[in-house]
């Protein structure tokens, strides 16, 4: 018998990433099996753990092994294939092997819970009777009433499908729950009480769970009944009610209907790119297929398409597309087209809702998942097809630990389930393109839109001979007459606003002092709604100065154009038009972004105003005219990559125009049109864009003809950090290649976030299969300084964010 269980504790500390030996206790012999989460001694604490492995005793010296304290899960809630997968981003991100395990995880089960045991009502007549008895009257069993029972006999019911454990979460500050009353004794019982009880109002509450013993918010109860709090409260006193809090789950899209969509008989290209998929999914191919398709030539239809193609071999399908294109339009195509057999795992879901769609996942209970970047790690043991839309997008990195690529998880699960995957974009990363070129990845090529109206025109205007020619204002004439033209013709126009890179700083206008983060090397930015000013980094905030802490001045303002400005003027300029503002301040509420998008999708709008959030996505076939305020500000960013970002997001802006019947037009507006970036993002080359910009990186050594891995250092102290720095700089200059090229010692570009002060390195290098493990060899070297005196060294493979 394996009674020794391999447990990785949930400690953050590089000395103790590995794992411990724990004694299986006899009542859990045979029922604990790898992927399960225990909770075990450690040190002077109890803590959790992820179950790897089991063992037999002669395998391990068994004096000092201390047993295993309890078990959380009765199921695995990591199956083979993801503990797996975990290993492997602990080995390719160089993270904590339990950071690995927790990311795959949704938010609940790691917050602190209560735990149930559930039985639906038509499951309860499969129960043994002596389980009967326990879910008498009710659905839903607190964990604590049964923990005393084997494991075994829990696992069995569970095995059958008639018995399901459920996690609720807590509610912690600012999540909404309510008190629920319900009975917990028998229909007997209830009746003799009432038969005992004098008391009329306790009578009444009695009467409404003999009639229905199922549990009733108690606000309702007390209004319906019409009675205080008092006898609900002697009646839990006597044990017959029992009050809960439960956090209020709501499926996001319950009250919705869909309407039922039929597959579109496909254009000639579409045809073609879904053939090649068809192909590789019916022979159970790992191929990495590029859709490299123009705005609108239908690569949505083709991904369903293909969907349909591997839910009828009886597979499942993961679609990640980026949050900001989460949008209820495109959750809306999904489930009109899969209806019941989609979950949907968004950022906007509350951690309840999150987990209840991750539920439906590892119940099987749905087939397809559409989410943001951590859907990649959906629990499916029978993957058919992973797509990735909007492959370009840097969301699908994850910027903190572990610092994975849901495009390179997508290939490693592809490669375990054999299976197809798909990235689409209309203007793919560099990398992609190039690996496509080179036939490591399938090239598909869409060229035309599905309408009939192919892409729209794009104009480029520049704003300095605006400036020269007497017009201040943040409208060109060009963009100012099409705006009013299609108000006139009663067609709609989507303004866009670039606020990445832009500068909403305060400064004063006589003596330019900045007003900077105490704590962060950077400024901060101003937020109109309270008059105050914030730091990004750290939160630090403080009230906007009425003068100069300079030079007392008066004069102090905030620079930079914000979407409140735009929407000021639009007002004055155009006082009949319907103006919806789309950014951050106006969808901070749950449901806004969705209410918005309707708004002006039926109609009842005129001009969409917003930033990035609004690029990507949208299908309304009445938008005819896209503006674009200002392109350049993104250019300037201390990033190699600003140029084919710049690119992108003009592309994707302008993809938003004229795809249904009515032709599209678009505006740029540019402080330098002579950058090829906006010169090819109008004529809608990407392909020459490409060329173009392979060139740059090519002579300034980047990816995708270089790799890159970038070290930070931070430390309180900035003497501390120059040291380490120096020596892993030193340390790696000896070990790598001689066409290995290391940038740095330098200070970052953002030198101090929260009082620690930042050193970086950039390795540029072709080939060093043992970077990897050098890096690791830094990390145990400075192990004890990391954990004990504050050191932070963050390593990042391909990084996406050069701050
Ligand atoms: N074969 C087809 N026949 C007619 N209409 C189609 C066909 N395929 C797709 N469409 C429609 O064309 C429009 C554009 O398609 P879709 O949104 O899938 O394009 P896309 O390539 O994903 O665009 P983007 O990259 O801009 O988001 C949609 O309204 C879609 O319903
Ligand atoms: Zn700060
Ligand atoms: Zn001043």
């Amino acid at each position: 018998m394996k009674n020794i269980a391999s447990v990785i504790v949930d400690v953050t500390t590089r000395q103790l990433d590995r794992p411990f030996d724990y004694l299986i206790p006899p009542k859990w012999e045979g029922t604990i099996q790898p992927g399960m989460r225990v909770i075990v001694p450690f040190g002077p604490r109890k803590i959790q753990g992820f179950v790897i492995n089991l063992k037999n005793e002669h395998e391990v010296k068994l004096d000092k092994l201390k047993a295993i304290e309890d078990v959380l899960d009765v199921t695995p809630v990591l199956n083979k294939e993801l503990l797996q997968l975990g290993y492997w981003l602990t080995k390719k991100t160089l993270c904590f092997t339990i950071s690995a395990f927790q990311v795959m995880l949704p938010a609940a089960i790691k917050a602190t819970y209560n735990k149930y045991l559930q039985c639906t009502e038509e499951d309860k007549v499969n129960l043994p009777d002596e389980w009967q008895a326990l879910f008498l009257n009710r659905t839903k069993v607190d964990w604590k009433e049964v923990e005393h029972l084997p494991l075994t006999t829990v696992q069995k019911q569970i095995e059958r499908g008639v018995l399901e454990v459920v996690y609720e979460v807590k509610s912690k500050g600012g999540k909404k729950t309510e008190r629920v009353i319900g009975p917990i004794v028998s229909l007997e019982q209830l009746k003799q009480v009432y038969e005992e009880t004098k008391a009329q109002k306790q009578r009444d509450v009695l009467a409404t769970f003999i009639e229905d013993a199922s549990p009733i918010r108690k606000k309702m109860l007390l209004s319906s009944l019409g009675i205080t709090d008092a006898p609900v409260k002697s009646l839990v006193k006597k044990g017959v009610l029992k009050e809960d809090e439960v956090e209020i789950y709501r499926d996001p899209y319950a009250e919705r209907d869909f309407v039922p969509t039929k597959p579109f008989p496909l254009k000639e290209e579409q045809q073609v790119a879904l053939d090649s998929i068809k192909q590789s999914v019916h022979h159970n191919r790992h191929d990495v297929f590029l859709l490299y398709g123009v705005t609108g030539s239908g690569k949505t239809e083709v991904y369903m398409q293909a969907i349909d193609e591997v839910l009828q071999q009886g597979k499942e399908a993961i679609v990640l597309v980026p949050e900001i294109a989460l949008t209820p339009q495109m959750v809306e195509r999904f489930k009109g087209r899969f209806g019941s057999k989609v979950a949907v795992l968004h950022s906007a879901l509350s951690v309840g809702e999150k987990y209840d769609e991750w539920r439906k996942i590892q119940r099987k209970e749905v087939s397809v998942v559409v989410g943001a970047r951590s859907a990649i790690f959906a629990p499916f043991e029978n993957i058919g097809m992973i797509i990735i839309d909007e492959e370009h997008e840097s969301s699908y990195k994850q910027e903190d630990n572990p610092r994975y690529h849901a495009r390179d998880v997508a290939i490693e699960r592809g490669i375990y389930h054999q299976c197809p995957v798909v990235l689409g974009s209309a203007t793919p990363t560099l990398e992609s393109f190039a690996r496509a070129k080179k036939g490591v990845y399938h090239l598909l090529t869409m060229t035309k839109r599905t309408s009939e109206q192919g892409l729209p025109t794009v104009e480029i205007v520049d704003m300095r001979e605006q400036l020269r020619g007497g017009n201040r204002s943040m409208f060109s004439k060009e963009l100012h007459e099409k705006i009013e033209d299609r108000l006139q013709k009663g067609q709609q126009t989507v303004l866009f606003l670039n606020r990445r890179g832009h500068s909403t700083f305060v400064m004063c206008r006589d003596c330019g002092y900045v007003i900077e983060c105490p704590h962060c090397d950077i400024s901060l930015t101003y937020h109109r709604m309270n008059q105050r000013v914030k730091c990004h980094y750290c939160s630090y905030e403080e009230a906007l100065p009425k003068t100069c802490p300079s030079c007392e001045s008066d004069y102090i303002r905030f620079f930079g154009t914000g979407t409140q400005k735009v929407e000021e003027e639009l007002v004055k300029l155009f006082p009949a038009a319907r103006i919806i503002r789309m950014d951050v301040d106006t969808t901070s509420r749950k449901g806004a972004h969705e209410k918005l998008l309707k708004t002006f999708g039926d109609g009842r709008a005129d001009i969409l105003l917003g930033t990035q959030m609004i690029a990507k996505g949208l299908d309304f076939p009445n938008v005819t005219l896209v503006g674009v305020l200002t392109a350049d500000t993104m250019l300037h960013l201390p990033d190699f990559r600003a140029g084919e970002k710049t690119y992108q997001l003009l592309t994707q802006v302008s993809g938003r125009a004229g795809r249904h019947h009515l032709p599209g037009e678009v505006i740029i507006q540019t402080y330098t049109p002579e950058h090829y970036s906006i010169s090819l993002a109008k004529m809608q080359k990407y392909e020459q864009f490409f060329v173009e910009e392979m060139q740059t990186r090519r002579s300034r050594q980047y990816p995708p003809y270089y790799y890159l891995t970038l070290i930070t250092v931070s430390h309180p102290e900035l003497m501390k950090v120059v040291n380490v720095v120096e020596k892993i700089v030193a340390y790696l200059r000896n070990k790598c290649a001689n066409d290995t090229i290391i940038l740095g010692p330098v200070v970052s570009p953002i030198p101090r976030i929260k009082d620690r002060y930042r050193y970086q390195c950039m390795i540029k290098y072709k080939r060093e299969p043992e970077l990897i493990n050098w890096l690791q060899f830094v990390q145990e070297q400075y192990a004890q300084e990391m954990t004990k005196d504050n050191l932070q060294i963050s390593i990042d493979f391909n990084p996406t964010m050069m701050m």
